[in-house]
């Protein structure tokens, strides 16, 4: 068992830190998501098991024809029907087998029906109700979460491990129970009729069992390299596809080639690995069987015709039962076969059952406290006391971000947040929205912890415009309207004027029903952000952080952006952070943030006269001075600000 679980744990790569240990990951998750829809799965399960059943009864109304209609051997009788009921005349008794031979396949017929539909329904709808759940466990993880997965990893949880469950409810233990019934059915038909003649063909069934393990256990690593080798094929094509406009800006499409063949190369060598073997499994097992079958035929045969071969075969055997018995042997192969394959999916599924199980079971580390309470009526004075934070990483040695930062925003101030790219802005308002929490220190709105009030009302409160809007595929209204539920067309335009974008939209054929395409591709960067604002406009929050929201658009956009956003920042506090430094000229108060540190505040004069950072980077901005100073170029994000003090 170590040694499959060791195996399976690699395959979870990056996944590995959610995956927990539980033994019944499996029949948790039926519990879980199954339960609904029992009597199903049951009426299904009942259906495999008597068709598998019926699959046993021709081969022994043949034994019985041949016995006793065609050879005489015996008397007509048929297990389970009392002689009285049979019919005595030849030619009624014919008829009889072959609407018992007939019924039989019918029969197995409709019972196969019934338990793919009964089974089918339960476990696409198990697979659904599955699927939401775990989305929404996902979707309730912290940013930190996200920020170290890919989302082609994240999406292999929703997608991959559900539908390996559903895979297994379905295929595998239908498999499971043909094993089950098929072999130890005609086994147990063999062994009651004939032990003696049954153990010939019996005998294989545990070689066959022990191979089909084997099998397993040699595929396995075969399999995830294979796995492994498909992964970084569609990376490559992904990144190349992807980046398409890169790559023949620079010409490199032979380069890509190479690349997209290398890989290629590498998927062909490692299946061809896992063929090797898996082309010389089915042929191993038919030997196997064919020594059974044959040993059979070679006993049965001679004991039919000369009588017994050997002391050990005592009675008669009657030719009907050799036939029986050499229909049963050369069957074994197919669902014995499956065997390993059953054991694999297994182990599969109690992976991707644990992976799942971690997802919904873990909490994630930002949620609402149990006693948190509403943020209501806003004023908008924001706090933030001593804060130290450093990102998560996947060895823990994240670096500090943002040093001992103290500040008070008052109620309705507006704020203008600068310093060199790198330096913490972006971070800094994330946290205010508990994107991520402090390491220390606190942050507090109208004298209420971040930490203290429900997810949701803080968030409602807040309107956050990020420096990479992100629009979803579908109209420019819906991108807008995503902000409320159901806001009036007024209200969208209202929204969209004042975030300057009523203009461009109208000038479009189809104006706010144009679609956006793939995160919104299909406008300008700067027509994006002004989507964005107006989403955030339509909100309505008590505070407002834009981040760089205007960095896209030409100087007399932004002007006209600021003239219509007066209104709304007007009586809310908000934080605008910029590049552009004539954006935050007017702001209340301006911070300076340089590699994590808050070195300087105050007006835009005060800070001019002041003459640090804040004053050379407006020198910069306005162009005063001649190419980049020494004191800036030779920083990582800077720390000229300390030298000047
Ligand atoms: N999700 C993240 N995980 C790890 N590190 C991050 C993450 N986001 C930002 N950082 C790092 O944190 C530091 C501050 O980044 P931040 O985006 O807050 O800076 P910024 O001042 O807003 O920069 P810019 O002006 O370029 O937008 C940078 O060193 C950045 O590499």
């Amino acid at each position: 068992m170590g040694r499959r679980g060791k195996t399976v744990a690699d395959s979870d790569g990056v996944f590995s830190d959610i995956r927990v240990e539980d033994e019944r990951a499996v029949l948790r998750m039926f519990r879980q998501f199954g339960r609904k829809r029992l009597a199903y799965f049951v009426l299904g399960g009942l259906a495999t098991i008597f068709a598998r059943a019926m699959e046993l009864v021709p081969a022994y109304i043949l034994a019985v024809a041949i016995d006793s209609l065609f050879f005489d051997e015996q008397t007509f009788a048929i297990v389970g029907i009392p002689s009285a009921w049979l019919p005595t005349d030849p030619g009624q008794q014919l008829l009889l087998i072959a609407a018992l031979l007939g019924g039989a396949h019918v029969a197995g017929a409709v019972l196969s029906l019934v338990n793919s539909w009964a089974w089918n329904l339960f476990s696409q709808h198990f697979q659904h109700e599955l699927r939401v759940a775990a989305y929404e466990a996902m979707q309730r993880r912290h940013m930190g979460f996200f920020d170290n997965k890919q989302t082609g990893e994240i999406m292999s949880i929703l997608n991959n491990d559900v539908n390996q469950l559903e895979q297994f409810l379905t295929h595998t233990l239908n498999r499971a129970i043909r094993i089950v019934v098929r072999t130890g059915g005609m086994a147990a038909v063999m062994l009651i009729v004939n032990w003696r003649l049954g153990i010939l063909p019996t005998i294989v069934i545990p070689a066959i069992a022990y191979v089909s393990y084997k099998f397993v256990v040699l595929i396995h690593p075969k399999y995830q390299d294979v796995r492994a080798a498909v992964g970084s094929l569609n990376s490559r094509l992904e990144n190349s596809i992807g980046g398409i406009q890169v790559v023949k800006s620079f010409t490199n499409e032979p380069f890509e080639s190479d690349r997209v063949e290398a890989s290629s190369e590498n998927y062909l060598r490692k299946q061809w690995a896992a063929i090797r073997i898996r082309i010389a499994f089915r042929p191993t097992i038919k030997v196997l069987t064919a020594i059974g079958y044959v040993a059979t035929f070679v006993v049965g045969g001679w004991w039919v015709m000369f009588g017994s071969p050997h002391p050990f075969f005592q009675g008669t055997l009657t030719a009907g039962t050799l036939v029986m018995f050499l229909n049963y042997s050369r069957r074994f192969m197919n669902p014995l076969r499956d065997f390993g394959e059953v054991l694999n999916d297994y182990q599969y599924a109690e992976a991707a059952g644990e992976r799942i199980v971690g997802l919904l079971d873990s909490d994630p580390p930002i949620r609402d406290r149990e006693d948190a309470h509403d943020l209501t009526d806003v004023d908008g004075t924001v706090e933030y006391r001593d804060v130290w934070f450093s990102y998560e990483t996947e060895d823990d040695e994240g670096e500090t971000v943002l040093q001992d930062v103290s500040f008070t925003a008052d109620s309705g101030q507006m704020i203008g947040l600068v310093g060199s790219t790198g330096a913490g802005k972006s971070t800094l308002l994330k946290l205010l929205l508990r994107m991520y929490d402090v390491d220390t220190g606190s942050i507090t709105i109208d004298g209420h912890d971040v930490r203290d009030v429900s997810l949701q009302s803080l968030r409602d409160s807040i309107g956050y415009v990020s420096q990479e809007p992100y629009l979803f595929h579908g109209s420019i209204r819906e991108n807008i309207a995503y902000a409320t539920r159901n806001p009036s067309e007024r209200e969208i335009e209202k929204a969209a004027r004042t975030a300057g974008a009523h203009e461009f939209v109208e000038g479009f054929p189809d104006g706010y029903d144009t679609v956006v395409g793939e995160r919104g591709v299909k406008l300008s960067g700067g027509q994006r952000q002004r989507i964005s604002i107006a989403r955030t406009v339509l909100k309505d929050p008590d505070i407002i952080v834009l981040d760089e929201a205007t960095s896209h658009v030409d100087n007399e956009t932004e002007a006209i952006i600021q003239n219509n956003l007066h209104d709304l920042i007007a009586n809310r506090t908000s934080f605008i952070i910029a590049h552009r430094l004539s954006t935050v000229r007017d702001a209340d108060a301006i911070f300076v943030l340089d590699d994590g540190e808050l070195v300087e505040r105050g007006t835009h004069d005060e800070l001019l006269e002041r003459g640090g950072l804040y004053s050379t980077l407006w020198e910069v901005h306005v162009g005063e001075l001649e190419g980049v100073p020494d004191a800036l170029a030779d920083r990582p994000t800077g720390s000229v600000a300390k030298e000047n003090e």
